[in-house]
């Protein structure tokens, strides 16, 4: 199959959270299943041009309409870590994406509506023909509205859409200026509840929804959470969409890519280890406290990794640092966050534990960094609010970092109670689990980590390394996107 994937985000090229980490696992999956696979993503100024190999003009004359007129693009391409990847650029004023930034515009809707559309046009004028295009979130989900609606008139007749949402909290809820910018016009047609009008606000109108009503098949990224969506106020007012469109909607696990994250390969750790050496892992444990500068000790050492917003459990993340220091272990967030409330809450507090030996709190983006935490931690504590699938409670496993998890999507796909979990036999336990939101029930999750790590190091070992033995690679998931992708190719519409 010839499958392309458009994103906003692709790891490590452009990544401001899992989105990219799971745009580049599963492409890379599925070209190593014999599938030919390309990518499309925008020429942002700030993504890491280091990451790119052999970046070249491939198409110059890109004229993309907007607002009546035209818009003239070049498209770059150039090989993220051997996938094939266009780049495109907007030689426009309102310069969509030399911002410094990804998101965080007031025109984000104005700025991945014209990408959206661009990428179609580069689709079409280039005569690509894939059997699947793969969107993701609200930055891609007018994709299937313009290829039904324009596209297909224009020799894009066969192309299936699959559409994979990663977080139903941000949908890109817009007004009519988009209909009038990529040409879909006809207001009175989109406004309403069946297309793409918002189920709360008849006013505007909604790209996730469109994404949903629009796609030939619909998934988000675990099966717990899909159900969610289905059955609770998480998939924040689409629950009825997705209940009239059940028939093409389900959860697929996420995985992760074992090249990347991989402790027995990891580029960026001083000391490659696996299940058969677990004990190496101490020594990156050593190396991470020296790079921070934290005590040597045999206190625990248990990390936090993740943006820091309210999906995350802020106020439980901060609780966490508090009690892991009052239960004598040490603490390392790395975080970043994009409310300036949060942020000054978080740099009172770094401010406040500089000298406390036992502690570090990193704020901002770095990936390397990242790396050394997965492998030098003994715990690392995912108190989410409301978890799509996760990530880091899945790098974690794979670097025999226990998981400390709050008890909803992927967290519960992925991580089996040691004490508790009534499916999974002792054996094949890999976490602590808890599902109160609040500081009591994280308490009795980290108090039973700590204990059994200080009350029977032996057994923690055992448990860490049973979370290693875990198979979350993509190679499941990937044939289960192969799948869908094969139900729906040849669909008629
Ligand atoms: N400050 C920092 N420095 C370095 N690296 C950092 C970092 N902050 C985060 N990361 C990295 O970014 C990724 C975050 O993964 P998450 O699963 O938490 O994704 P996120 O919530 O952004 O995405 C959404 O999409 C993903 C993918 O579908 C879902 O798993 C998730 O539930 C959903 O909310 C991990 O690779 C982590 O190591």
């Amino acid at each position: 199959m010839y499958i392309v994937q458009i994103a906003s985000e692709c790891a490590p090229v452009i990544k401001a959270g899992g989105l990219g980490d799971v745009v580049y696992g599963l492409s890379r999956e599925l070209e190593n299943k014999g599938h030919c696979v390309e990518l499309i993503l925008p020429m942002y100024d700030c993504m890491r041009y280091d990451h790119i190999w052999g970046l070249h003009d491939a198409y110059r004359d890109l004229w993309v309409p907007w607002y009546g007129g035209r818009i003239h693009c070049s498209v770059y391409c150039g090989w993220v870590h051997g996938r094939v990847c266009f780049f495109i650029e907007p030689h426009s004023e309102d310069n969509f994406f030399h911002r410094g930034c990804y998101y965080g515009c007031n025109d984000d809707n104005m700025r991945f509506a014209f990408f959206s559309k661009a990428a179609l046009q580069f689709l079409q004028q280039s005569n690509k023909c894939p059997d699947i295009i793969h969107c993701h979130d609200w930055q891609t989900g007018l994709i299937p509205v313009m290829l039904y609606e324009i596209y297909k008139y224009n020799g894009m007749e066969f192309q299936r859409v699959c559409y994979t949402i990663h977080n139903f909290k941000h949908q890109g809820t817009c007004g009519n200026e988009v209909l009038e910018a990529t040409g879909l016009n006809r207001p009175e047609y989109y406004y309403q509840y069946d297309k793409l009008q918002d189920n709360f606000n008849p006013f505007a109108l909604n790209m996730m929804k469109a994404g949903i009503v629009y796609s030939n098949a619909v998934t988000t990224v675990s099966p717990h959470h899909a159900w969610e969506a289905e059955h609770t106020d998480i998939s924040c007012g689409l629950g009825h969409t997705l209940y009239l469109h059940r028939d093409k909607f389900q959860g697929v696990l996420n995985g992760i890519d074992f090249e990347f994250w991989n402790p027995k390969v990891d580029k960026y750790i001083p000391f490659n280890y696996a299940c058969e050496d677990f004990e190496q892992k101490q020594y990156n444990k050593k190396a991470l406290r020296e790079r921070l500068k934290l005590s040597d000790s045999d206190k625990p050492l248990i990390a936090y990794i993740g943006r820091l917003d309210a999906q995350k459990g802020v106020h439980l993340v901060h609780h966490a640092i508090y009690h892991a220091l009052e239960r004598g272990a040490q603490f390392v967030l790395l975080g970043a966050a994009t409310e300036p409330s949060i942020n000054s809450w978080f740099v009172h507090e770094q401010s406040f534990l500089a000298e406390n030996p036992d502690v570090h709190i990193e704020l901002g983006f770095n990936e390397e960094l990242s790396h050394l935490i997965y492998a030098g931690a003994d715990m690392i504590v995912v108190p989410s609010n409301y978890e799509p699938c996760g990530l880091t409670q899945i790098i974690g496993l794979k670097y025999g970092t226990v998981p400390i998890v709050r008890g909803v999507g992927g967290l519960v796909n992925t991580v089996f109670d040691w004490d508790y979990d009534q499916m999974h036999s002792k054996e094949t336990r890999n976490g602590f689990v808890f599902f109160d939101l609040d500081n009591y029930a994280l308490e009795s999750a980290m108090g039973r980590a700590i204990d059994l790590y200080n009350i029977n190091p032996d057994l923690f070992c055992q448990l860490a390394i049973q979370g290693m033995e875990y198979d979350y690679s993509w190679n499941h998931p990937g044939d289960k996107y192969i799948e869908i992708y094969d139900s729906i190719r040849h669909q008629w519409e």
